[in-house]
C-alpha cells in the first residue's frame, strides 16, 4: 500500500505532516521534519514581527494529551519566508506549508500581500483559530468577519491558500461555516486546531502559567471532535476544497479514521511533541499494515467512505 496523497496541484509521498506549532519553530526543527518520513511540514504560525509568546510554563503533556497557551511565539514572518525560499532551491521537488496570521486584519493582509509578491511556491495556511492570545477571539468563530476577510483576501491573493479552523460543536455552525467556505477558491481547510480554553489540574494547581491555566487541548481527548469536524465539512464542502485532518492521531488506526472521514492529509501535533519525528515512521507503517490487511492500495480507495448504520 502507498500512503501518498495530493492537495490541490501538489503531490506528497506521504499523507502525514506536523501540526503547526509542533516541531516547526526554527530551521533546526524544520530540517528534522524534512529528514523524517513526514510528507511535508507546516511552519509555526508566523506573525509580521517576532513574538516571545506567553510566560512559561505554557505547554504541558498529560497521559491523554496536552494543554498549551504558547501565545504565538515565533521568529517572525521574514525568518520563515527566507527559509522556505531557500528550500525551494535545495529541495525543488518538495512543497511546504507556510502558516501565518496577523495580530490585526491589517497585518493579515500585509502578510498575505508579502507572500503574494514573493517567490513562494508552496501552500499558505491562514490560522483562523489561535485560542491563546489574550483579548483576541478565534476569528473563525465569527463567520461574518471570516467571510469578509476571505472576500478581501481573494481579491488579491492568487496562490494556494487554506485555513486552520477551530472545532465547531453545533450542526448549524457546520452548515453556516461550510456555506461561507464554499464561496471561495480555498485549496483546503484544516480541522481542527486545539480545543480552546480547557483546564488541566494536577494536585491543587493548574499546570500552565498563562491565562490562569486555561489553554488549548490536544491529544486523545479531542479525536471524536476532530473526526466530526473533518466529516461534517467533507459532507458539505465542494470536493475541490480538500480537508486536512488534525487532532488525536496517535496510531495508524487514528489516521485511518481521519481519512475515512474525508481527510486527504493528516497532521500530528501532541504525539509528535511527545515522541519526536520517528512518530511519522511508526504511524505510516501502522496505516500501511491496516491498508494491506483490508486490500486498500491507496488512500483514495477508502477516503470519505465512512460507513453509516
Ligand atoms: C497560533 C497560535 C496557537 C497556539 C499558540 O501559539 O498558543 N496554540 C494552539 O494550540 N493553537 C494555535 O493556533
Amino acid at each position: 500500500a502507498t500512503t501518498k496523497t495530493s492537495i490541490g496541484n501538489f503531490d506528497f509521498e506521504n499523507c502525514f505532516m506536523n501540526a503547526a506549532g509542533v516541531y516547526c519553530y526554527d530551521r533546526n526543527e524544520l530540517e528534522q521534519l524534512i529528514n523524517s518520513q513526514a510528507g511535508t511540514f507546516v511552519t509555526k504560525t508566523a506573525t509580521l514581527q517576532p513574538r516571545p509568546g506567553n510566560p512559561e510554563p505554557r505547554y504541558h503533556d498529560t497521559a491523554l494529551g496536552s494543554i498549551n497557551s504558547m501565545g504565538l511565539p515565533n521568529l517572525g514572518f521574514d525568518y520563515y519566508l527566507d527559509y522556505l525560499l531557500e528550500l525551494q532551491k535545495t529541495h525543488p521537488h518538495r512543497t511546504f506549508f507556510f502558516s501565518l496570521v496577523g495580530m490585526s486584519t491589517e497585518d493579515t493582509h500585509a502578510l498575505l500581500k508579502k507572500v503574494q509578491e514573493s517567490d513562494f511556491k508552496g501552500i499558505t495556511e491562514l490560522n483562523l483559530s489561535c485560542p491563546n492570545v489574550p483579548g483576541k477571539p478565534q476569528i473563525a468563530y465569527d463567520l461574518e468577519t471570516t467571510e469578509k476577510l476571505l472576500a478581501d483576501i481573494f481579491s488579491y491573493f492568487k496562490k494556494p491558500l487554506g485555513v486552520k479552523l477551530p472545532p465547531y460543536f453545533d450542526i448549524v455552525h457546520f452548515d453556516q461555516a461550510a456555506t461561507v467556505f464554499n464561496k471561495f477558491p480555498l485549496t483546503f481547510i484544516n480541522c481542527i486546531n486545539s480545543i480552546g480554553n480547557g483546564l488541566v489540574i494536577e494536585d491543587e494547581s493548574v499546570v500552565i502559567k498563562p491565562k490562569n491555566g486555561f489553554g488549548g487541548i490536544g491529544g486523545e481527548y479531542i479525536k471524536p471532535t476532530a473526526l466530526a469536524n473533518v466529516h461534517a465539512f467533507y459532507q458539505r464542502l465542494n470536493p475541490s476544497i480538500k480537508i486536512i485532518g488534525t487532532g488525536g492521531v496517535l496510531t495508524g488506526q487514528d489516521a485511518f479514521e481521519h481519512i475515512l472521514c474525508g481527510a486527504s492529509m493528516v497532521q500530528i501535533g501532541t504525539t509528535l511533541h511527545k515522541e519526536g519525528p520517528v512518530a511519522f515512521e511508526r504511524i505510516t507503517n501502522e496505516l500501511k499494515d491496516i491498508m494491506d490487511k483490508k486490500g486498500y492500495k491507496t488512500i483514495e480507495d477508502f477516503r470519505g467512505k465512512l460507513k453509516y448504520l
